[in-house]
């Protein structure tokens, strides 16, 4: 990759790090349980990732990206002021998330549903193809150490709220992914 774009990538990379290790590190650490021979206090790790859709002339054929949750904590996304991604709402109907210029979309990812308890809802989303523009999209991603131990927060556990899911290792639920898709959450339900 050429010096200039990597260094680009790189300063995106550490910004939205920031930016989601502030907001949600904080929450997550907490609960984690670092493998034996880590002792550091941040236990997230992250991926910035390029999407690239081309122009497609039948839009009614072809899918940029199948409907998916992301295995994150949290995703952050920058849509370049082209929409593509559509969310799931209410069991029933895609919605369109218009772009908001200067604006990130953000995505609770499964990781973050486990340690809520459920109160954030990692949500099912998809991205469509265009018959007229070529779509880029920078997806990051922000989850935790594959070998850390990933459980709930105790203090959203109570008689009204019983732990909703098992513990798993961040790379445990990567292979979960794998091998169930769309199923890897109800799969380590308690
Ligand atoms: O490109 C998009 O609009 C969404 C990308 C996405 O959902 C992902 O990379 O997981
Ligand atoms: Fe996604």
């Amino acid at each position: 990759m050429p010096p200039r774009v990597d260094g680009v990538l790189f300063r995106a990379t550490i910004g939205c790090r920031g930016l989601t290790v502030e907001k949600v590190g904080q929450f997550y650490s907490s609960t984690v349980v670092p493998a034996s021979d880590k002792n550091e206090s941040d236990q997230t790790q992250c991926v910035l990732q390029l999407n690239s859709y081309s122009v497609c002339p039948d839009t009614d054929r072809a899918m940029g990206l199948a409907p998916h949750t992301d295995t994150s904590l949290v995703t952050l996304l920058n849509q370049c002021n082209i929409n593509g991604i559509q969310v799931y709402q209410d069991g029933a109907r895609w919605v369109v998330v218009e772009p908001v210029e200067g604006a990130l979309v953000v995505i609770v990812g499964d990781l973050m549903q486990i340690v809520s308890n459920g109160r954030f809802k990692s949500v099912l989303h998809r991205s469509v193809v265009n018959n007229t523009c070529h779509r880029v999209s920078t997806t990051f991603f922000l989850g935790p150490w594959s070998d850390a131990e990933v459980s709930l927060l105790r203090k959203l556990v109570d008689s009204a709220h019983p732990p909703l899911y098992q513990p798993v290792t961040g790379e445990g639920y990567v292979q979960l992914k794998y091998t169930v898709f769309n199923k890897a959450l109800e799969s380590i339900c308690v």
